[in-house]
């Protein structure tokens, strides 16, 4: 769903940062190679990432859903020298096209993949974050974040991909729809949690940024 027209869409990538030949390069081998190319961040969204983390400088990255690595390269673009870029996915045919690009990226050295259930990994993790992307499975969006925040630094960042979930948020709930009943959940707990303060951006499927207090 484009919530503002294609020639805007266009107009919008034409007047933002060019998208790296490396994540180019990423970005075909994704759609020639690998089922739902389309979860990939892509091109502007991947420019957001990447200006969000050059403005947070973070040390310590946590990302939730790794799919072929493109979103977690946007994200080292603003990571310090001394930092890690921590990334977790359930599948396991994955790991080895992610590691053939983040290799090929200057933060190879400092990417570490975790693979298996997000749920299960998150607590192994003993470490601050200043900057957390949560884009995997919808249904445990709550449960990340709970999971997160006592993880976070003060004034860290949680970015949370596809809360406006193709526009669904807006339409009668679906029996059976989990989904889009947990967004519907988690963008009302974002938005009066206190720990947080939240703004929901129209960026491609919907990109909630919340600043821990
Ligand atoms: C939308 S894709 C991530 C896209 C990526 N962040 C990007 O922008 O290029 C979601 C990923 O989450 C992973 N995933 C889904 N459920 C998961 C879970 N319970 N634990 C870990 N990873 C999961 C999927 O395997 C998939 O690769």
């Amino acid at each position: 769903m484009h919530f503002i027209s294609q020639e805007l869409e266009d107009y919008i990538e034409q007047h933002s940062e060019k998208e790296p030949q490396h994540l180019a390069a990423l970005n075909k081998e994704t759609y020639q190679k690998i089922l739902l190319p389309r979860m990939l961040s892509g091109h502007f969204q991947g420019r957001v990432l990447s200006m969000l983390s050059k403005l947070i400088r973070p040390i310590n990255i946590l990302e939730i859903g790794t799919y072929t690595g493109y979103s977690a390269l946007c994200l080292c673009e603003g990571m310090q020298e001394n930092g890690q870029l921590h990334t977790i996915d359930i599948k396991e045919e994955l790991v080895d096209f992610q590691r053939k690009h983040f290799d090929k990226s200057p933060w190879g050295n400092q990417i570490v993949q975790h693979l298996g259930e997000a749920l299960d990994i998150i607590p192994t993790l003993d470490m601050q974050f200043d900057l957390v992307f949560i884009d995997a499975d919808k249904e445990n969006y709550i449960h990340y974040f709970e999971m997160i925040v006592p993880k976070m630094n003060k004034g860290g960042i949680i970015l949370s991909d596809n809360v406006l979930w193709s526009g669904k948020v807006l339409e009668p709930l679906q029996k059976n729809d989990v989904s889009t009943k947990v967004l519907l959940e988690y963008n009302e707990l974002l938005k009066n949690d206190p720990r947080v303060e939240t703004v929901l951006l129209p960026i491609r499927d919907g990109l909630t940024v919340s600043r821990v207090l």
